[in-house]
């Protein structure tokens, strides 16, 4: 199956000095989900926000058939790629509602309209407080908030960067539930950023382990059955069992 993304190479300095990503390489399939785990400055978000044209970086990405390290990250985004950023960045004077409209600006009134209702049906916990403002918003909520308005735009790839940052597990489960019915229901691609192996268990198909900015290991969904083999890979690749939360 052709990649909907290929990333060869990718690197990424902060200065001259201070190299956050080294010669990453992975792919995406359509349709596909696929996990950056790794414990905290292993170089997850660098590599998304590079995906995305946040940062500088060095390499190839190829999407959709297409070299993209070329382009600006607006184009990026008219294209298909759509970051939703660790930290919940909406914003927190405007409401719910005008948060979504901000992920869908360049949509006609109709199809705005549309993805709105879709993204409310998604998250009914958000639905019935669309004219609240975004910072009333529980963290969950909050989280939510963010994904939708990530879908709004009508991503091809979603780029999601720690989900479950901040959250109680409860939160992060509830969110994890609706990530997987947006996986069942749409036809997007998702690279998830996380450091939570449990979560990202559930919904990854492949998972890409990362230390130091550079990828040491891949696994399948299917290798990681067991408790054996999903605390071999703690012990291999992420180091303390704080990992394994649930
Ligand atoms: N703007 C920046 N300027 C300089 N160094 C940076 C910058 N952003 C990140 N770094 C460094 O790059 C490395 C990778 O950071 P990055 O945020 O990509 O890691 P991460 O795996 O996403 O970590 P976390 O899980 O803590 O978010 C770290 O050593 C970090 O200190």
């Amino acid at each position: 199956m052709t990649d909907l993304l290929n990333v060869k190479d990718l690197s990424v300095f902060y200065g001259a000095r201070a190299q956050a990503v080294e010669k990453v390489s992975f792919n995406v399939s359509p349709r596909e989900v696929v996990a950056l785990l790794g414990a905290n400055g292993a170089g997850k978000t660098s590599t998304m926000k590079a995906l995305v044209g946040l940062v500088k970086a060095s390499g190839d990405i190829i999407f959709d058939g297409q070299p993209i390290s070329g382009l600006s990250t607006r184009e990026r985004v008219a294209r298909g790629i759509v970051y939703v950023p660790e930290g919940r960045e909406i914003v927190g004077s405007l409401t719910v509602r005008e948060n979504l409209v901000l992920g869908g600006y360049q949509l006609s009134g109709a199809l705005r309209k549309s993805r709105m209702e879709t993204a409310l049906e998604l998250f009914p916990e958000i639905a019935n407080k669309v004219d609240r403002a975004a910072w009333q918003l529980s963290g969950g909520e909050q989280q939510m908030l963010a994904i939708g308005r990530g879908l709004m735009a009508g991503p091809k790839l979603l780029l999601l960067d720690e989900p479950s940052l901040g959250l109680a597990p409860l939160l992060v489960k509830r969110v994890f539930d609706r990530l997987a019915t947006i996986r069942t229901e749409s036809d997007l691609s998702i690279v998830l950023v996380e450091q939570n192996l449990q979560m990202t268990m559930r919904l990854a198909d492949r998972i890409y382990f990362l230390r130091s900015g550079r990828i040491v290991g891949q696994k399948h969904k299917q290798e990681l059955q067991t408790e054996a083999a999903r605390q071999q890979v703690i012990d291999a690749y992420l180091g303390a069992g704080q990992h394994l939360v649930a």
